[in-house]
């Protein structure tokens, strides 16, 4: 950990980047009151169109605020604990935020498109090569995506929850160059920064210069959900994937975008790598498992095999083909992730059984792999 601010020479990632995907949460688009602030939009956007210059860069931006724009033409004094009612509050909220961000870039002539997101769409292969598709082709015609959670159709199961890690995964699936987590606080401190005595985070070069650190929930603006553990989790999670994040807050964008040493700089982690897999271990949902015996678990772990069905000791759960599934040790401990290539029902008959003698006895359709190994993602 670093607690001196670091110059700005370390963030030439920053200078350099040229798609970024910026993520600004309720608290820094609300009045105190809790409805939408327009002159806060206003801010945000300004900074955002002085950022992207002639299209020199590409923004895309993650605003959470439906529920909390739906709040008070709803009636309700506070955030609502109960989903459907959240659920509500979302589906009025997001036409209200989408109106609002339309009006405020229109005064540049930049036109937006709303992109809502279920966690879904970001497993799902033929889901997520469509998501892709959109924000790239919105991108390339000028527009400027707004992501957000489909609040209203996911149900507690499948639900992010957090746009923080959204955020994360929606900068993994645009290939982009920075993350920028905006939020009401300028940065990650050592504690929860309404402490006295704590200081500013300045970079974090990996896990190991989080130990010690003290990260707490959401604030006192009371409309946010995850608070610093979910921006931290997501920061991890972009890093891992080799996009560098800048965690700091919305009244700090201008700096943050130009380098300057503002906020938290979390440093790249890992290698950048394609693919959708990343999602696949963060953001998706087994809905169901599968035991594998002592072989096919070596098969997968250490020669980054297929799954066949030989190697298959037991099934539960209740999912369709395409859906993902958790592969796991014979002492029920997850090793990998995998989107599944036939539904929970017909695997009890495929138990153990060579793929050939499958064949012979189902057809050519059964001489196929339970899980293929592009489509694994290890957990170990
Ligand atoms: N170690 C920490 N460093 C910074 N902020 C922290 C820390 N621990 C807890 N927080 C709290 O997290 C809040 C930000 O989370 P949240 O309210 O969910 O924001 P947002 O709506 O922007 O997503 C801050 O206002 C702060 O009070
Ligand atoms: N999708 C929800 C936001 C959930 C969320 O992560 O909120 P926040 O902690 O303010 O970023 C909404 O638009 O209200």
């Amino acid at each position: 950990m670093s607690g001196a601010a670091g110059s700005a020479a370390d963030r030439d990632d920053v200078t350099s980047a040229r798609r970024i995907v910026v993520k600004v949460g309720s608290s820094s688009l609300t009045t105190s009151a809790g409805g939408l602030d327009a002159d806060r939009v206003d801010a945000l956007v300004d900074t955002l169109v002085t950022s992207r210059g002639n299209g020199a860069k590409e923004i895309v931006l993650v605003s959470s605020g439906a529920i909390a724009a739906g709040l008070s033409p709803l009636g309700l004094r506070r955030r609502p604990r109960d989903l459907a009612r959240q659920q509500a509050a979302a589906s009025v909220g997001q036409g209200l935020l989408m109106a609002r961000y339309t009006a405020s870039f229109a005064r540049y002539g930049i036109r937006v498109g709303q992109v809502l997101l279920t966690s879904d769409d970001t497993s799902r292969r033929a889901h997520y090569r469509n998501a892709y598709r959109t924000l790239d082709q919105l991108l390339a015609m000028g527009a400027l995506p707004v992501v957000n959670e489909n609040d209203t159709v996911a149900t507690d199961e499948i639900r992010f929850g957090d746009n923080d890690r959204l955020a994360a995964l929606v900068a993994h699936l645009v290939r982009a160059d920075l993350l920028l987590l905006l939020s009401d606080v300028d940065a990650l401190y050592d504690g929860d920064p309404s402490t006295p005595g704590t200081s500013r985070i300045a970079e974090v070069r990996g896990a190991k210069d989080l130990d010690g650190v003290s990260i707490g929930s959401a604030g006192k603006a009371g409309v946010g959900t995850g608070g610093m553990v979910t921006k931290v989790e997501a920061a991890r999670i972009a890093a891992a994937a080799g996009i560098p994040v800048v965690l700091t807050s919305a009244s700090r964008a201008a700096d943050a975008l130009a380098a300057r040493p503002v906020g938290t700089y979390f440093h790249r982690t890992g290698r950048r790598s394609a693919g959708r897999l990343l999602w696949l271990a963060h953001a998706s949902t087994p809905l169901g498992a599968l035991t594998l015996d002592d072989g096919a678990v070596r098969a997968v772990v250490e020669r980054h095999s297929s799954l066949l069905p030989a190697g298959i000791a037991a099934v539960e759960g209740d999912f369709s083909a395409g859906d993902p599934v958790e592969l796991r040790d014979t002492a029920g401990t997850p090793v990998a992730r995998g989107l599944v290539s036939f539904d929970a029902k017909e695997i009890p008959r495929l138990i153990g059984r060579s793929t050939r003698d499958l064949a012979r006895e189902l057809g050519p359709a059964y001489e196929r792999e339970v899980v293929h190994r592009d489509d694994l993602v290890l957990l170990r």
